[in-house]
């Protein structure tokens, strides 16, 4: 089942398409990234998903219900933009307490402060938001979008500005958030971030999709990249010479020395054929590392490669 489709999504501001007939599926209890430079239309793709703006045309669906419905929907939805502001005289708790009572839910203080321990703003209960650095408003805007259970939750940046310890304990608060079953919808600059977290990977450009799917369907794609480094017992001249002109065969830019060796392949297919070649030549192998092309790469190689989704 999915917790978000879209079909033909389009978003035009005068003469300019920001958004330009998306079509995405986003599977519910999946963690979904959602990528792309500044400009490329994410905001303006979430902002009409959330009802923020209306589409110039397309449709979707968000946790079955249709877009002109989406008020149906919207007690079961969770959103940590990009920048949440906040009353300055009012503290973390009284924040929860407002927006409690905004939501008619019935949580009693303790839950409220139970949730603001969950995003490790336990010091800051009484605290009064003028009085909080970047990092803090965020994890409040976090404990607000949880405040309700969400089945489907819009994380905005849920990371930037905020500390390396704090980031740690988010990422696992969004795993246990996922583990409870709510589909996550996580915008971030960090592809590291992303990569560690994400089922599901779409990366946008100039109001399309340019690429999608999950890290390992990324890979495929790019698997020109895989490089791979053999560490093998010292072998003479002659054998390096055999090695170079044998596994060139096979393998791309190849670099043989006599405790090493270090390629390119295109598909891991090779790697079996790697190893029964050095067995049949009877090199013994200490160590093999295989590196496969991170999301970083993916993303930075986008521009050069003309994969469509
Ligand atoms: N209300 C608007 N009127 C006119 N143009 C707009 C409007 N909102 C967004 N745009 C334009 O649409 C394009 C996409 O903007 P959008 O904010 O969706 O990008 P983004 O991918 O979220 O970028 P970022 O990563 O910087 O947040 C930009 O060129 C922006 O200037």
């Amino acid at each position: 089942m999915k917790a978000i489709s879209t079909w033909d999504l389009t978003k035009r501001y005068g003469n300019k398409t920001v958004v330009n007939n998306l079509n995405l599926e986003i599977e519910k209890g999946s963690i979904f990234g959602f990528l792309g430079k500044n400009g490329a239309g994410k905001s303006t793709f979430i902002n009409m998903i959330t009802g923020l703006t209306r589409p110039t045309s397309g449709s979707f669906e968000i946790l079955g219900e249709e877009g002109n419905s989406l008020k149906k929907v919207r007690h079961r939805i969770g959103v940590l933009p990009d920048y949440s502001t906040f009353y300055e005289t009012y503290t973390a708790l009284d924040h929860l307490k407002y927006y409690s009572k905004i939501l008619r839910l019935s949580l009693t203080t303790q839950e409220l402060k139970d949730i603001l321990k969950k995003v490790e703003l336990e010091d800051a209960i009484n605290l009064k938001t003028k009085n909080f650095s970047f990092g803090m408003k965020k994890k409040l805007g976090l404990a607000q979008a949880l405040i309700n259970k969400p089945d489907l939750l819009f994380l905005d940046e849920p990371t930037s500005g905020v500390d390396a310890n704090s980031i740690l304990n988010i990422h696992s608060l969004i795993r246990e958030v996922s583990a409870q079953g709510t589909t996550i919808f996580l915008t971030s600059h960090n592809l590291d971030e992303v990569e560690k977290l994400c089922d599901d990977i779409a990366i946008m450009n100039k109001g399309i999709i340019q690429i999608k799917g999950n890290m390992q369907q990324l890979r495929k794609q790019y698997q020109d990249n895989i490089s791979v480094y053999i560490k093998h017992e010292s072998i003479s001249e002659t054998k390096q010479s055999k090695l170079r002109n044998d596994m060139g065969l096979f393998v791309k830019n190849v670099n043989i020395a006599a405790d090493h060796s270090e390629f390119h392949i295109e598909d891991e297919s090779a790697i079996p054929k790697i190893n029964n070649y050095l067995v049949s030549e009877n090199i013994s192998v200490y160590r093999l590392e295989v590196e496969e092309p991170s999301l970083e790469e993916i993303f930075l190689n986008l521009g050069e490669k003309k994969h469509s989704a």
